[in-house]
């Protein structure tokens, strides 16, 4: 059912290793981006002073999941900080005290009205229920996110990262509040490449997510600007 109070917002995935290229993309993008998200390619490519560049004062999405013992997390996150991300991943199945750590490094190394939302990522896009089985969790991927949430939500977390085919069934579980962030976004056509749990734009909007993340969409496109701004078109439509 379509949430008519909410707007879904269309981030884009800058997945290369080159600042030039990345900063053009930004520029391509343009407004019909409300976030640039930067990960574990770019920063581990470029480092993290060109993270800062190519986001240039425009909203940051620190795309690093990490996933690591509570203390490294909790160091790690006071370590970004100066970045001043909007928003930040981590990996939910790293556990309730690696969260609550993250959170309380956020609270504490942020200035008041500036720490960035913490997102747990549940299961990856890019699994279905066959390839979660082989990883020991056999109750599929629409249980394991709806554990795992509740779980992130339960240890502070802002949000989650999950497909759009779980949309519904979160905001009917876990209500209004969490921002509910999903990549695995194709339009109609496009190749779904090593995403598996995918939705296109419209559907995820209408599903109820707070933010689309889409990369080689946009990316790849012969143009970047065009295809971003038919996607904004598509959630704004
Ligand atoms: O945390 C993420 O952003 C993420 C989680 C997930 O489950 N699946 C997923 O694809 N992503 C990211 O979303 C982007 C999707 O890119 P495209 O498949 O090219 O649209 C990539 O940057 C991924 O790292």
């Amino acid at each position: 059912m379509s949430d008519q109070t909410r707007t879904t917002g269309l981030i884009v995935a800058l997945d290369t290793q080159s600042p030039a290229q990345a900063s053009q993309w930004a520029q391509d993008v343009g407004p019909a981006a409300g976030m640039l998200k930067l990960g574990m390619e770019f920063a581990y490519a470029a480092g993290f002073q060109a993270v800062a560049d190519v986001a240039g004062g425009r909203p940051l999405f620190l795309d690093l999941k990490l996933h690591d013992i509570p203390n490294t997390v909790g160091s790690a996150v006071r370590a970004l900080s100066y970045l001043r991300p909007r928003m930040l991943t981590l990996h939910a199945g790293g556990g309730r005290a690696m969260m609550e750590a993250a959170r309380k490094a956020c609270d504490e190394a942020f200035p008041q009205g500036e720490r960035p939302l913490l997102l747990a990522v549940t299961v990856l896009t890019s699994l279905d229920d066959q390839g979660l089985a082989e990883t020991g969790v056999e109750d599929g991927a629409r249980a394991q996110v709806l554990r795992l949430g509740k779980l992130a939500v339960q240890s502070g977390i802002d949000g989650l990262v999950c497909s759009a085919q779980e949309l519904s069934m979160l905001r009917a579980e876990l209500g209004d509040n969490p921002v509910l962030v999903t990549p695995g976004i194709r339009p109609a056509g496009a190749a779904s490449g090593d995403q598996k749990r995918t939705m296109t734009p419209a559907q995820a909007r209408d599903a109820g997510a707070d933010w689309i993340v889409v990369g080689r969409p946009i990316t790849q496109a012969a143009d970047p600007a065009a295809a971003a701004a038919a996607i904004a078109a598509e959630l704004a439509g």
